[in-house]
């Protein structure tokens, strides 16, 4: 569920971006009388002072944590727990069918936004105001409804089930829009709740399978890797609308979508042959839990279970 909060409080950022900027950069060339370039420049350093406001939350932060280290007298890690880059060596190979799920998942879901305004302009003949409006609703939708799939996952565990699911979810609205021509508000409902539920699944999965001291490197590198993959399939359907048009494009979510669905069917197959840490109930984690006396530092289910079985 923190999870869920954390992405919610992100999504009312998403959503906020999605209704104030294009007043904002008409406001600016309405009341300054410069080039539509210029406006456009204005807005955009308007916008990044918000990267301003979160660098200072940052290191306000890491000024807190380190105090409440000093006051709690919070352990330090020992000298095995030393942290090195390339430890990534050692990472298990489910750590990187996750990271390659996050890759395909989320190509689909931040280029398509990317593109979709126009999409929706020309395929439904919607106006600019009513395609900005469906563009950003799995934003809307997952600042809204986040939280309460994160206590679902909370309440039921079963992580691979959920992300299968939302994968699903996906892939059903990308084919309604890319095939048919029924309400796409219905396709992108569908998307935003599959959306909003596939991240409190999906990424905890990490800590799962990498122990405490890692985490902060292992999930730097996922982002990293799906930054990389959102650079090189945005560059991709762009061309593929340029030359082939929306349809085309679709039809390329889609296949990346079922990648990540097949990656997922691997990984729970893995899973159930190894120790079927990733799909298990709550009822079965707290049943692991305290079978094991798990010390404060060690507190995620790798270190609970000893290891991740890789064979
Ligand atoms: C949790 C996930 N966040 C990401 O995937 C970020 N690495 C990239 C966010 C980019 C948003 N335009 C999410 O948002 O679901």
């Amino acid at each position: 569920m923190v999870f869920g909060f954390q992405i919610s409080f992100a999504r009312v950022g998403s959503t906020v971006n999605f209704i104030v900027m294009e007043p904002l950069y008409r406001y600016i060339k309405n009341q300054i009388n410069v080039p539509n370039y210029q406006s456009l420049s204005i807005a955009l350093l308007v916008a990044s002072l918000t990267c301003v406001l979160s660098l200072v939350s940052a290191l306000l932060l890491a000024w807190q944590d380190k105090r409440a280290e000093k006051l709690l007298h919070r352990k330090t890690p020992d000298a095995t727990e030393v942290v090195k880059m390339s430890d990534v060596r050692y990472f298990p190979k489910v750590f990187w069918l996750v990271t390659f799920i996050i890759v395909f998942y989320y190509t689909s879901i931040f280029p398509f936004v990317a593109l979709g305004k126009v999409f929706f302009e020309k395929k439904y003949n919607f106006s600019p105001d009513s395609a900005n409006l469906i563009n950003g609703i799995i934003y809307i939708i997952s600042s809204i409804c986040a939280p309460g799939l994160g206590l679902v996952i909370d309440k039921t565990g079963r992580n691979l089930f959920w992300v299968f699911l939302s994968i699903l979810g996906t892939l059903v609205s990308h084919m309604f829009l890319a095939f048919t021509f029924v309400n796409p508000y219905i396709a992108m409902f569908t998307m935003g709740l599959s959306y909003s539920m596939l991240a409190s699944a999906l990424w905890p999965l990490i800590a799962m399978v990498i122990p405490e001291h890692q985490m902060g490197t292992a999930y730097g590198i996922a982002q990293s890797v799906e930054n990389l993959g959102l650079a090189v399939v945005a560059l991709l359907s762009g061309i593929i609308v340029d030359s082939d048009g929306y349809y085309m494009v679709e039809l390329f979510f889609c296949l990346l979508l079922s990648a990540a669905l097949l990656l997922t069917a691997i990984l729970w197959t893995w899973d159930s042959m190894s120790n079927g840490i990733l799909n298990m109930s709550i009822k079965q984690r707290n049943q692991l839990e305290s079978n094991k006396t798990p010390s404060p530092e060690k507190q995620n289910l790798l270190h609970n279970n000893d290891t991740y079985t890789e064979d």
